[in-house]
């Protein structure tokens, strides 16, 4: 079947989304738990031993919320919530820190969207905007800390839709990563959306007060203790209730006995010291200040009028501390993209990047800070995860990933927008900060602008750039396998969708090959180990690695001593589509059809097979006919030798790999085009004369024929000719990437023959003799596998054993 160049892109988007889902694994724990061990390290430095407090009987905040429920509404907590917060309470003790990281950022995030749905919903430059901010407090006698914001609040629904369930599928990957057998490192919580439950690591109930900005809104009270319930409270806009101003949240922690060290404002200070600095809203702790002021000094004062005198005198002033309480800016230094790059450190840079992206967990792979200036003024920092963000490993084009956020004169937008980068670059996090967007900016304006555009060349370029230089890093080479193996598919996605850029995608691309079967090698690598005179670059594809290896059509070629290229995902093969040229040289899959080499003449090879094909007639016109239906025609070669048979496809044919994934969409989408699935397997059968097999076959149907094939004779030996010739043809299916249509005639031909020829003392015809069955578990990749001299027939059963049925 002719796949051509359109359909072929229209295949592009949905095979892509298929290789998204699930084709990344839950990223690799080593990176991971370095990042957390370091962090760990670093926070528990500031831990300072818990003060002493009185005992208390019940607080007054538990004594009010007691009150309050009265009124309330309880809910029933979905059961996913329940789950979660069982390994929070019972298994994660360690590094309970994090708590107020997580709670703080959705303080930020809350206040982020507060200004942007102000700035969106009004014509407004978002100048006399109340700048939102996040206050923390500690009270020692209630034993609570308490978290206010002043952004959105929420509405009764969306308190019982965000914090009576959890929303994204990061349940299941949680408890996995977390608890019940995961490593408990709790510091990877803000991944899965439930960050909000870590407020159960210091307290045993938590209380949110919150006023949405809605129009009209009433003041609710959310309660729990961790139980499998919560309760809503609509509060009285009375002074009981210290109301919230405007909207916002309070989130009232009751600490647990063994969590008092966070009344401390110290120890509060301390850890929001170390990410507050990258929230853009003032971030205070309420605290004891000591300042020295200057007061009258009354006792001086008095001794001088005891001095006769009526010269009149300055008063005498003393130094005395005073003490204050009352809020503190922690975060005071400007955002790190304003700075210059000379300023910053590479640890600044890292902890923005872990802040910003709440990814405590991952080390950034580079960074790129740069600005843009004249046409344009634009600032920006640019980040290559070091790991692949988990919201991506689930679909690697997520709507909900936050890549780059958006600002427009310090304000930021938005971190939705998709047009800011390619979606092949959905893996880049950053900050762009424009001059020249306006404040109200919408997906509709943005994508007309002109100014999006320029941005979005420049990110572009700067992302290939951060690339290319990991890429050029001959002194640690592991980290653009780390980068090629965690967002190697989004560059082939770029070659596929960006023709603009794709010249400069295509010598990022990495392969195994016949030469390097453990290392990747790139396009360049490849030319610079051709052979001389060598004009073209061959590559094959297959379903992983193992199987290329055993492709005979991969073995045509190696076996002349070229390199080939191994193509081993569904996406090679709709990317190599688009690069059908490296430099000079073109790109050739050796399993089409009429492979010719640099080192021999077309009309030559022509020649040569049309000789095979007439010396091996007979055996060729018996494989044809017995094989109607299943191959288009059979044609004898002489470029195989290991193998006895290929399967190949004509020059528009579409490989095993397409053909799978075409039939699994039909099936998915309820089709039943059974002419379309037919036509599917109608490759070429190469056969190898010279192979033992072939030579078998070839004798067994001479001894009966002679020189010509009667195709009504059905007598017994004709049967095990056929068994013998469809056999071939499924070992050549097996090892050219093809899936056998029906397994129980496959392995009821395998075990006919073994009884023919057990039974036979001799073979007159050569063949499959006396053949003893043993396990091999060497075998792991293919179902069968043939091989010259000794003839191996392996059948690999649902235990994945491997039956061995051999013959000398
Ligand atoms: N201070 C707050 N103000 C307004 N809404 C909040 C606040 N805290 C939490 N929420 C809401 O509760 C939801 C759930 O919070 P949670 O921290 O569990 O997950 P998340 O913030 O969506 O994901 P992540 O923690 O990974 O960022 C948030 O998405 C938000 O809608």
């Amino acid at each position: 079947m002719k796949l051509t160049r359109a359909a072929t892109f229209l295949l592009a988007s949905s095979a892509i989304a298929a290789v998204g889902v699930g084709a990344f694994l839950f990223p690799s724990a080593p990176s991971s738990s370095s990042a957390s061990i370091r962090r760990t390290t670093r926070t528990s430095r500031t831990t300072a031993s818990a003060p002493s407090f009185r005992p208390l009987a019940m607080s007054a905040v538990e004594e009010a919320t007691e009150k309050k429920e009265e009124k309330g509404e309880t809910f029933e907590f979905q059961a996913d919530v329940g789950r979660v917060m069982d390994i929070i309470i019972n298994s994660l003790y360690s590094n309970r820190d994090v708590f107020l990281r997580e709670l703080v950022s959705n303080a930020a995030d809350a206040c982020d969207k507060k200004r942007f749905l102000s700035i969106s919903g009004s014509d407004s430059d978002g100048s006399d905007l109340a700048r939102p901010s996040i206050k923390i407090k500690a009270d020692m006698d209630a034993r609570t800390v308490t978290i206010e914001d002043s952004g959105v609040g929420m509405t009764k629904s969306e308190l019982q839709n965000n914090l009576g369930r959890i929303a994204q599928s990061g349940t299941k990957k949680f408890v996995e990563a977390l608890g019940e057998g995961g490593t408990g490192d709790v510091n990877l919580i803000g991944q899965f959306g439930v960050g909000f439950y870590s407020a159960y690591l210091v307290a045993d109930r938590v209380t949110v007060v919150t006023r949405s900005m809605q129009p009209n809104s009433k003041q609710l009270r959310w309660t729990s203790d961790a139980s499998d319930s919560y309760t809503i409270t609509e509060e009285d806009d009375d002074e009981d209730s210290d109301p919230i101003e405007g909207s916002g949240t309070r989130l009232i922690l009751q600490l647990k006995d063994d969590a008092l060290e966070y009344l401390e404002p110290s120890k509060l200070e301390s850890l929001l010291e170390h990410y507050s600095e990258f929230i853009e809203f003032p971030i205070s702790v309420w605290k004891e200040k000591t300042e020295y002021v200057k007061v009258p000094d009354e006792d001086a004062e008095k001794e001088d009028s005891d001095e006769d005198s009526d010269e009149p005198k300055e008063p005498k002033m003393k130094t005395v501390p005073k003490t204050t309480e009352g809020y503190e800016q922690m975060n005071t230094n400007k955002p790190i993209w304003l700075r210059s790059p000379s300023d910053v450190t590479p640890d600044e840079y890292r902890d923005f990047y872990q802040s910003a992206f709440r990814a405590s967990y991952d080390e950034p792979l580079a960074h790129t800070h740069f600005s843009l200036e004249g046409q344009i003024e634009c600032k920006s920092i640019l980040y290559i995860p070091g790991m692949l963000p988990f919201e991506l490993s689930r679909d690697m084009f997520d709507e909900d990933s936050r890549n780059i956020r958006l600002y427009v004169k310090r304000v930021f937008i938005n971190d939705k927008f998709e047009d800011i980068v390619p979606r092949w670059l959905k893996f880049i996090r950053g900050v762009v900060d424009s001059q020249d967007l306006p404040l109200n900016v919408s997906r509709e304006i943005l994508q007309k602008s002109k100014v999006l555009s320029i941005i979005n060349k420049r990110l572009v370029r700067k992302s290939l750039d951060m690339i290319r230089d990991i890429a050029a890093d001959t002194e640690d080479e592991s980290k653009y396998i780390m980068f090629w193996n965690n967002f190697g598919k989004y560059l082939k996605v770029g070659v596929i969708e960006d023709a603009k850029n794709k010249d400069d995608i295509v010598p990022l691309l990495r392969f195994f090959s016949s030469r390097s079967e453990d290392e990747y090698t790139s396009f360049d690598e490849y030319v610079a180990n051709m052979k001389e005179n060598q004009k073209q670059i061959y590559y094959v594809t297959a379903d992983g690695k193992a199987k290329a290896q055993k492709s005979p059509a991969a073995e045509k070629v190696r076996s002349r001593g070229y390199e080939v290229l191994y193509l081993t995902e569904p996406l090679d093969e709709i990317m190599i589509e688009s690069v059908t040229k490296y430099k000079d040289y073109k790109l050739v899959d050796v399993s089409k059809e009429g492979l010719n080499f640099d080192d021999e003449d077309k009309e030559e090879r022509k020649k040569k097979e049309e000789e095979l094909n007439n010396e091996h007639r007979v055996v060729k016109e018996y494989l044809e006919m017995v094989l109607a239906g299943k191959v288009q025609r059979v044609k004898m070669t002489d470029l195989l030798s290991e193998n006895p048979a290929a399967l190949v496809q004509s020059a528009y044919g579409m490989s095993p790999t397409m053909q799978r994934y075409m039939k699994a969409q039909n099936v998915a989408s309820g089709g039943s085009d059974a002419s379309m699935m037919g036509s599917f397997n109608q490759a070429v059968l190469e056969v190898n004369p010279k192979h033992p097999i072939v030579q078998d076959l070839e004798r067994m149907v001479v001894g009966l024929r002679g020189e010509g094939v009667d195709e009504d004779d059905t007598d017994g030996d004709d049967d095990d000719a056929k068994n013998f010739a469809i056999l071939l043809y499924d070992v050549a299916a097996l090892t050219s990437g093809y899936e056998i249509e029906d397994s129980g005639d496959f392995a009821g031909r395998i075990l006919s023959i073994m009884k023919s020829k057990a039974s036979s003392s001799s073979g007159a015809n050569g063949g499959i003799m006396d053949a003893e069955v043993e396990k091999d578990d060497g075998l792991m990749n293919d179902s069968v596998a043939v091989v010259e001299k000794e003839v191996d027939i392996a059948v690999v059963d649902d235990s994945d054993d491997v039956i061995t049925a051999k013959s000398a």
